[in-house]
C-alpha cells in the first residue's frame, strides 16, 4: 500500500455518511469508520461502504482481555475491512490473540494496527492522568516495539513519532497518523498535530483527517487539499 488520505467520518449514522459519501463522485476516498458510526448503524454500515468501492479502516480500539480480544476479532474478521486496531497498552499477548482471532481459516487477515498514545494526549496529562513518569516519544516506541514483536503491521501514532517509529522498527512498519490540521486550522481536541505537508516530509504512511475534512465548507475540496499536500509528487 502507498501513501493515502484516510477520512475519519465520524457521523451520527447511515443518511449522514452516506450523503457525505455522496459528495465524492470523481473519487473513492479510504473511509475510516469510528465507534459512533459503527454503534449507531452497525455492522451493515461497513458492508455497505464496502460495496461503494471504499477501502475501509474500523476503528474500535479494542482493549480487553486476551480471550476476549481474540474472539472480537474473529467476528470483525468476516467484515471484509481493509485495517483494524486495538489498544498497545492490552499488552503483547492481547494482541497475539488478535491476530490469532482476525486471521481468517484461508490464512489472510486485514491489516491490524495498535494505538500507541492517543494524539489528544500531551506529556502532561499522560503523566498526571495515567501516571506514566516517561517522554511520550519513549512510551509510543515502546508500544510501537512491543507491537511489532506481537506481529503487528504498524501503529497509530502522532505523525511527530512518524519518523522515529519507523527508525526503530523498520519503513515497513505502518504509521497511520491522525492529529493532522491545515496550517493555522482549528487544533480543537488533538494536542500532537502537524500539517499534511509536514506528515508527508516526515514519513507517515497514512493520515487520518476528520474535521478538517467533514467540517468544511467543501469537503471535496479539503480531501484534494490533503491528498496534494501529502500524497502527490
Ligand atoms: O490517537 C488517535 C487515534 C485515533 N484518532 C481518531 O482519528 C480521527 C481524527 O479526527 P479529527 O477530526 O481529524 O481530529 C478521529 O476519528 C479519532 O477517533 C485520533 O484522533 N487519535
Amino acid at each position: 500500500m502507498g501513501k493515502d488520505v484516510i477520512v475519519a467520518c465520524d457521523f451520527a449514522g447511515r443518511e449522514e455518511v452516506l450523503s457525505f459519501l455522496d459528495k465524492f463522485t470523481e473519487e473513492k476516498p479510504f473511509v475510516k469508520i469510528g465507534m459512533e458510526l459503527f454503534y449507531a448503524a452497525g455492522p451493515d454500515i461497513v458492508r455497505e461502504i464496502k460495496r461503494r468501492g471504499h477501502k475501509i479502516f474500523l476503528d474500535l480500539k479494542l482493549h480487553d482481555i486476551p480471550n476476549t480480544v481474540k474472539k472480537a476479532m474473529a467476528v470483525l474478521s468476516g467484515l471484509d475491512v481493509d485495517m483494524t486496531n486495538l489498544h498497545a497498552a492490552g499488552t503483547q499477548a492481547m494482541m497475539e490473540a488478535a491476530i490469532e482471532g482476525l486471521t481468517r481459516p484461508d490464512g489472510t487477515r486485514p491489516i491490524l494496527i495498535a494505538v500507541t498514545q492517543l494524539t489528544s494526549t500531551s506529556q502532561e496529562r499522560m503523566e498526571r492522568d495515567i501516571l506514566i513518569e516517561k517522554p511520550i516519544n519513549e512510551v509510543v516506541m515502546h508500544y510501537a516495539e512491543t507491537a511489532k514483536h506481537a506481529g503487528l503491521d504498524g501503529v497509530v501514532c502522532s505523525p511527530l513519532e512518524a519518523e522515529a517509529v519507523h527508525e526503530a522498527c523498520g519503513s515497513q512498519f505502518l504509521t497511520v497518523t491522525p492529529g493532522v490540521r491545515f496550517a493555522g486550522g482549528e487544533v480543537g481536541d488533538q494536542v500532537r498535530v502537524m500539517t499534511p505537508e509536514q506528515a508527508k516530509k516526515i514519513g507517515s504512511d497514512y493520515i487520518v483527517v476528520g474535521r478538517p475534512i467533514t467540517a468544511a465548507e467543501n469537503p471535496v475540496a479539503a480531501y484534494r487539499r490533503c491528498v496534494t499536500e501529502f500524497v502527490d509528487e
